[in-house]
């Protein structure tokens, strides 16, 4: 194991104020400082030659793997990775070079990655020994004071503890219930589209309306987390400028800044950078003050309605509390994860859906035409839906899926090897980060046959019944990577699925979209979740008779 750097720090100044103090004749200029200086430098020197061309060109086990062509001696791929979105180099590498489910490629300093690009590597890693992969701790120490330090960060049995506490919530019987929630939330996101059309509609020839659809979208489901996750209704629809809206606003948009600190991240420690006085740590600490104390209050109604035997409710925070297995201070936590992971992904699902739906006019007409014949007009409010209703729409559920596949809204995700391991017989040495790209997989052309890049709902749809197939005609679960597999597979796909299929359903059965800018290239913001970079302009036309 390689010392980090600030253990060498810590050493040499140890040693240098000894050798000052002892061995004074050893010391540089009878300087502790100098002392301190050159031997760190030294020894930084020694551990760089060796993590950065020793160990990854002549010692490294996974030396022999297949890698990307064309890399530098001494940064790799990390150029590439630099300048392409998260996940679209392993994209191409995963399906242009030879390999037997393993691909190494090295990052800054030649930090070296292994990218797991086949079925068999994935199951592995997911499921037969999923312990044995933690989160890399760098990312619990950034993002969790957004993220909350909940079952998405937690480790080993902790986290087999919180998950198994937290699966009622998410259980299909109980999701089931939600739906009407869902669509009643649908039904005020499309009423308050309309009210905004005919608010700025100046004239007869004003036909439509146009909107950065990604703000909506993301507004629409924070206010669905709320209401289904914790029974609180943010409003966010009704208040764009609402608190909360605004702090995940500015958190889930990095910059430039946020990037160089999340480089920077590699090599400082994470208390060094937070102190940094740039505008990115006031918008976190900031962000981080409003939704704990948002979070907080809502543990806080929620126990005293319980206490005052008020019924017990069946949302994520209700079952938390009832489990007895959360403090107050877990249960904040618990809820920053919720509403996090809960509310940015469906909304960058939607807004990709729009996207592809906007590119290829037939197929939004078809899925408007299903979902205006079979599901109850928006416009009664009294007509309800049930899970059937949208469960049953064939098209619905294929155009999801797919664009579920195409543009996952997770492009990327990492894990550490905890300790010395194999994965396909392949010695792994510990520390290494394993990468697992969605996007990679769910766009793989030996997976998914030649049109994997292509935007075909009907691969969704058994071509004989005209019934919905499960699998997209993918041979193994594991191509479709959108919400991982195994004891850390998205807790959250059931509510996500159901919650996409009644927003998608009411904006397309209530407005024609197009692209406002239809000649523009669309460029992919990095960040934890993918969306068009600058927004996502579209133009939406009401239309009546539903
Ligand atoms: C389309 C929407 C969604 C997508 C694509 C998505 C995707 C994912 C992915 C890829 C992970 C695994 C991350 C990793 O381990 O590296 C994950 C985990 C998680 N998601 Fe989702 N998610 C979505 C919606 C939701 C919703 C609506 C909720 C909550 C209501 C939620 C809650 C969680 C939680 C708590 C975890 C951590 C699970 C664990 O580690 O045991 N997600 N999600």
């Amino acid at each position: 194991m390689v010392p980090s750097f600030s253990a060498i720090a810590g050493f040499t100044l140890t040693a240098s104020l000894l050798i000052s103090q002892y061995y004074p004749n050893y010391s540089i200029r009878a300087s502790s400082i100098l002392t301190f200086l050159a031997l760190f430098s030294l020894l930084a020197v020694v551990r760089t030659v060796w993590t950065a061309v020793l160990w990854p060109h002549v010692f490294s086990p996974l030396k022999n793997l297949p890698e990307p062509k064309g890399g530098s001696f001494l940064m790799g791929q990390f150029p590439v990775i630099l300048k392409y979105p998260t996940g679209e180099p392993a994209r191409g590498w995963v399906d242009d070079i030879d390999h037997n489910g393993l691909l190494r490629y090295r990052y800054i300093f030649n930090a070296e990655r292994l990218i797991l690009a086949s079925p068999e590597a994935l199951r592995e890693v997911l499921v037969t020994k999923n312990y044995q992969f933690i989160k890399p701790p760098q990312i619990g120490k950034s993002i969790g004071r957004i993220l909350g330090v909940g079952v998405l960060l937690a480790e080993g049995d902790e986290h087999k503890r919180q998950r198994k506490n937290l699966s009622p919530a998410f259980a299909f019987r109980h999701i089931k219930d939600l739906y009407p929630i869902f669509w009643a939330k649908a039904r005020e996101a499309t009423s308050a589209l309309t009210g905004e059309f005919h608010r700025s509609r100046t004239s007869d020839t004003n036909q439509s309306l146009t909107v950065e659809i990604g703000g909506w979208a993301s507004r629409a489901t924070l206010d669905i987390i709320g209401v289904a996750g914790m029974g609180k209704d943010f409003n966010s629809l009704q208040n764009p400028r609402n608190e909360l809206t605004q702090a995940y606003q500015r958190v889930f948009d990095p910059g430039k800044v946020g990037r160089i600190l999340q480089l920077l991240g590699i090599f400082l420690p994470i208390w060094f950078l937070r102190r940094i006085p740039v505008q990115r740590n006031t918008d976190i600490r900031e962000a981080n003050t409003t939704i704990k104390r948002t979070c907080l209050s809502l543990v806080q109604d929620k126990r005293k309605r319980l206490e005052k035997g008020a019924r017990t409710d069946y949302d994520i925070l209700s079952v938390a509390i009832e489990s007895g297995g959360f403090s107050d201070e877990d249960l904040v936590n618990q809820l920053m994860t919720f509403l996090a992971a809960g509310h940015e992904t469906t909304a960058s699902a939607m807004t990709w859906t729009i996207l592809l739906l906007c590119q290829n006019p037939a197929i939004q007409a078809r899925l408007r035409e299903e979902v205006r014949g079979r599901l109850p007009s928006l416009s009664d409010a009294s007509k309800g839906i049930t899970s059937t209703d949208i469960d049953s729409l064939p098209y619905l559920n294929a155009v999801c899926n797919e664009s579920l596949r195409f543009y996952p809204p997770v492009p990327s995700t990492l894990r550490q090897a905890a300790h010395d391991t194999t994965i396909l017989d392949q010695p792994v040495p510990r520390g290494t980060t394993i990468i697992m790209s969605p996007w990679a997989i769910n766009q793989s052309k030996k997976l998914w046959g030649p049109d994997a890049r292509s935007f075909n709902p009907d691969r969704w749809i058994d071509s004989t019944t005209g019934h919905a197939n499960n699998t997209g005609g993918a041979d193994s679960n594991f191509s479709f990577l959108t919400f991982l597999h195994g004891p850390r597979s998205c807790i959250g796909q059931a509510f996500a699925k159901a919650e996409f299929a009644c927003l998608l359903a009411a904006w397309v059965g209530s407005f024609e979209m197009e692209l406002a800018e239809p000649d523009r290239e669309i460029d992919i913001k990095s960040g934890i979740t993918a969306r068009p970079k600058g927004g996502l302009l579209v133009k939406l036309k009401p239309i009546g008779g539903w």
